[in-house]
């Protein structure tokens, strides 16, 4: 199993015979796995999993890949390899069809079966209540179920009443342990009174790459070809990633925050907010001016740029560009590095940090694993 290094190979190449696994011994959980969205976070992961496959077979899990969909096509075990040998090692592909994947992959009922989403879709999240009510375990980066109506997340968390479980440690700052460490906080009984922080890779990215030698628009090109960006690099600019993140922990409190009570400083121009994603692409040079602009700015002030959020326990949630005094923690992260810091009841006097890489396929991919692996080792034998 080989990576596909770019978001526009839909096409991993899944040899089915690579997957092959160690024979299962009476005392193995086995888990079957599917995985929505073999772009550059899902083929990260589908490479964590082969590499791992071994180790966690000797250490009693099974970990079987029954299935790759992507928007136009999809791969189930069953799929002939033989035919596919006989083809150069290509893959049996067959259009996309998500209820024929879920159905593949719960088999007939006598297996753990666990659906990784790494879509932007919403068309996807729309499905994981119904997934979960069958007894499949959903488990994804996508932030749209979670930060998205909140009916629907209620849906999400009612459907879990199966007993399959959903997680989403990667939906806010990627591989970083934020959901877990917030939910460990509530769980033991603390209380959240407030979240500062950077939440976006690719905003710190930008803003400590950007000093005004190279165009910002070609900063832009290059995070989202290091995987930094959303699918849509708009996402990111204009605060409603970070957005997301900031309902998604707020709700984890239960707090009812959504997207509309943000107030999100958008950094995209309008004339560039309608256009279709590939005009977008582009066109990113009409970002040029405004963020040089805005470096020049900062320097003036002896300061630097930073992709500041906030969110009390009033429901005040704001996400906006600062400049920075030298002298603030936040003006000596690195490269993507995000930070959160959580206000709470036992740490109102000296928050809790949580600060490191905040984007990439691969810190992203291992959060989504970690998740998979807390599931895993809460399933029975069967
Ligand atoms: N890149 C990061 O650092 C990062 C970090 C945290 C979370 N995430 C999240 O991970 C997800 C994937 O990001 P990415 O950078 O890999 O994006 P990507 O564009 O590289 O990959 C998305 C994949 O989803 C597939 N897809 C889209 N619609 C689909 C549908 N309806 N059915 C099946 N497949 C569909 C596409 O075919 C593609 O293979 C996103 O939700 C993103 O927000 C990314
Ligand atoms: N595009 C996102 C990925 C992590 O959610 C970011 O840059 O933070």
């Amino acid at each position: 199993m080989n990576a596909v290094a770019s978001p526009s190979l839909e096409q991993p190449s899944l040899p089915p015979h690579a997957m092959a696994l160690p024979t299962t011994t009476a005392r193995q959980r086995v888990l079957a796995v599917g995985l929505v969205g073999p772009g550059r976070v899902g083929s990260a992961l589908l490479d964590q999993l082969r590499t791992a496959q071994p180790r966690l077979a000797r250490a009693g899990l099974d970990l079987r890949l029954c299935g790759v969909a992507s928007s136009r096509r999809m791969w189930l075990d069953v799929d002939d390899p033989e035919l596919n040998g006989r083809h150069d090692s290509a893959q049996t592909w067959r259009p996309s069809n998500l209820d024929e994947f879920a159905a593949h992959l719960r088999g007939d009922g006598g297996r753990h079966a666990l659906l990784i989403d790494c879509s932007a879709s919403d068309a996807v999240a729309s499905r994981y209540a119904e997934w979960l009510a069958s007894g499949v375990h959903v488990v994804t980066p996508n932030k749209l179920a979670s930060s998205g109506p909140l009916w629907r997340l209620q849906a999400i968390r009612a459907a879990c009443g199966s007993g399959a479980r959903f997680r989403y440690e990667a939906t806010v700052c990627a591989g970083l342990p934020v959901v877990q460490t917030l939910r460990d906080l509530l769980d033991t009984g603390d209380e959240l009174l407030a979240v500062e922080g950077m939440f976006s890779g690719t905003l710190a990215w930008l803003c400590n790459r950007h000093d005004g030698s190279r165009p910002f628009s070609a900063l832009v090109r290059e995070a989202h070809a290091l995987g930094y960006t959303e699918p849509d690099p708009r996402d990111d600019l204009s605060g409603l990633d970070v957005a997301r993140k900031l309902v998604i922990l707020a709700r984890e409190a239960g707090w009812s925050l959504s997207l509309d009570d943000v107030d999100v400083q958008s950094l995209v121009p309008s004339e560039l907010a309608g256009l279709p994603v590939e005009e977008a692409m582009e066109a990113l040079h009409l970002l040029d001016a405004p963020m040089a602009r805005q470096v020049a700015h900062a320097q003036t002030h002896g300061g630097v740029l930073r992709h500041v959020a906030s969110l009390d326990a009033k429901g005040h949630a704001s996400v906006r560009l600062a400049v920075l005094p030298q002298s603030h923690p936040f003006a000596h992260t690195r490269l993507t590095d995000n930070v959160v810091q959580f206000t709470t009841h036992r740490y109102r006097e000296n928050p809790m940090l949580v600060q490191g890489p905040g984007a990439g396929p691969e810190v992203t991919a291992a959060g989504i694993f970690a998740d998979l692996l807390r599931i895993a080792e809460s399933l029975e034998v069967r």
